[in-house]
């Protein structure tokens, strides 16, 4: 029997109720890349911290200068470099030659840069100032001044960010020397099917090549999450059970080893005690046959599940899902067929990982949107904007089923009835190949979700797609 038919929608949300965001952990801001804030962080400091030059020059009182640009001398009266210490008063009537990052001396409120003085250029490794300069022009001000990019108490990131390179430089420029982020999720993948071996092996009649198994753990990887591999394991229930457990007693050899490294007292942390695995992902063995093993082991029920879970979801590739939990760790059990596996983790498996990584804020009302329309799958996704495209061929749908396409991104000539207005106007998509090709899939810029009511995709039709690059 197939379970019970359920929309996507109604799939996610319990994927996501399945899962909840790991803890917070303070990460050096420098090692923060990638990982989801967990805090609003504000500036601890301004940025810039002080007044200072915004060229190599002389540092002046504009009222110093004639208003008309008349050249004048002034007297060079020292010295300032960018480093550490606080800068003299400018007295009335002097300058003083200052190099940009500088601090301003007191007193002092432009900088006339040096190409625009009698002086021309200054010489590196050259200290000593002038004794006088002609400064040939009423200079702008060319002062950087406190706070102008960043005030103490900014918001910098909110809560659900993914943490940037710029976003590192930021933090750090404001002061932030640790940045709370959730734990980097573990997800252990295992493939199932008799007929497959690890890749490297020789092919023996009846075999293939697991692809799953490297194709999930790089999705895992690229969603943000550590990844234990097991697998690919036989049909035969007690090899998978002995795998699911392998798969958690490797978590935590390789967490317990980690936590030795940073110190002795540092606990194995997760939300499950002694289990350093926070998400399980199967590939195989959900749908109808003689040895759909993950289905037989479920439906055995053996103590180590809990919330067995088994669906026909109304999508097209993906079908037969299940969820579970094993041992308490959340699991989602996705069909075997390569590209509906694929399509599986983009729609279930990534938002999970997003949950885990906290780049769901909690109480976020888009959790509860998720519920209603396939097209917030992407801010659950990697979507940036949720704006469709046209097709720029047509297609059939799959009634009764959201259909999932891999879609090519294509130019659409100029002033094509297809295009809509605006920036994104020139761009179509078409179906990269045909849709249970995983070579096509490898060509694809996205997945185009088509609705269950769609009977039809027509050139022209405005189609939801979910970026893959
Ligand atoms: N009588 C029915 N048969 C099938 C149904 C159904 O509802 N009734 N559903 C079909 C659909 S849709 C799918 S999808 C598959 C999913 O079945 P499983 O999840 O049990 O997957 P398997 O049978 O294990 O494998 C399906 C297919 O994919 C290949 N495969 C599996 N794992 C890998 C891997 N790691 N790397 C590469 N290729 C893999 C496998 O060899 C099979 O060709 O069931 C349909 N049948
Ligand atoms: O649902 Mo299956 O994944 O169509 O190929």
């Amino acid at each position: 029997m197939a379970g019970e038919v359920r929309s996507v929608e109604e799939h996610v949300e319990r994927v996501l109720a399945l899962v909840a965001p790991l803890t917070v952990r303070p990460r050096p801001v420098a090692e923060a890349l990638g990982a989801v804030v967990a805090q609003d962080v504000r500036a601890e400091v301004s940025v810039p911290p002080f007044d200072s030059a915004a060229m190599d020059g002389y540092a002046v009182r504009s009222v110093d200068l004639p208003a008309d640009g008349t050249p004048v001398t002034l007297p060079v009266a020292g010295d300032v470099a960018a480093g550490p210490g606080a800068a003299r008063a400018l007295r009335p009537g002097t300058a003083v030659r200052i190099m940009t990052g500088a601090p301003m001396p007191p007193g002092a409120d432009a900088v006339v840069p040096v190409e625009h003085t009698s002086t021309g250029r200054f010489v590196a490794g050259a200290a000593r100032a002038e004794e006088s300069v002609v400064l040939a022009r009423r200079p702008r001000p060319h002062v950087r001044s406190t706070g102008e990019d960043v005030r103490e108490g900014d918001l910098l990131a909110r809560a659900g960010t993914e943490v940037t390179a710029a976003l590192v430089g930021a933090l750090a420029a404001s002061g932030t020397v640790d940045v709370p982020v959730r734990r980097r999720p573990v997800v252990a993948v295992i493939s199932t099917g008799a007929e497959l071996v690890p890749v490297g092996a020789a092919l023996g009649a009846g075999q293939i090549t697991d692809s799953n198994g490297p194709m999930l753990a790089a999705a895992a990887r690229a969603a943000g999450a550590d990844v234990v591999r097991l697998g690919p394991v036989p049909d035969d229930p007690e090899a998978l059970r002995a795998a699911l457990d392998g798969a958690l007693d490797r978590a935590l050899d390789r967490a317990r080893g980690r936590a030795r490294g940073r110190s002795a007292h540092t606990p194995v942390d997760n939300p499950v005690d002694n289990v350093a695995v926070d998400l399980i992902v199967t590939a195989g063995g959900v749908s109808a046959g003689a040895a759909d093993v993950v289905r037989e082991l479920l439906a055995a029920q053996p103590p180590a599940v809990s919330e067995a879970d088994v669906a026909s979801v109304a999508m097209s590739p993906g079908r037969p899902q299940a969820l579970a939990r094993w041992r308490g760790v959340p699991w989602l059990a996705l069909p075997g067929n390569p590209v509906g596996a694929y399509a599986s983790f983009e729609l279930f498996a990534r938002p999970a990982i997003g949950r885990l990584r906290g780049a769901i804020r909690p109480g976020d009302d888009r959790l509860a949107e998720l519920g209603r329309s396939a097209s917030t799958l992407s801010t659950q996704s990697n979507i940036l904007d949720g704006a469709p495209l046209p097709a720029a061929a047509a297609w059939s749908g799959a009634p009764g089923r959201l259909l999932v396409v891999p879609v090519r991104f294509v130019p659409l000539p100029d002033g094509s009835a297809a295009a809509p207005a605006g920036p994104r106007g020139s761009v179509g998509v078409v179906p990269a190949g045909s849709r249970h090709s995983l070579s096509a899939l490898a060509t694809a810029d996205g997945l185009a979700l088509v609705p269950p009511d769609v009977e039809k995709v027509r050139a022209g039709d405005p189609v939801r797609v979910l970026r893959l690059r």
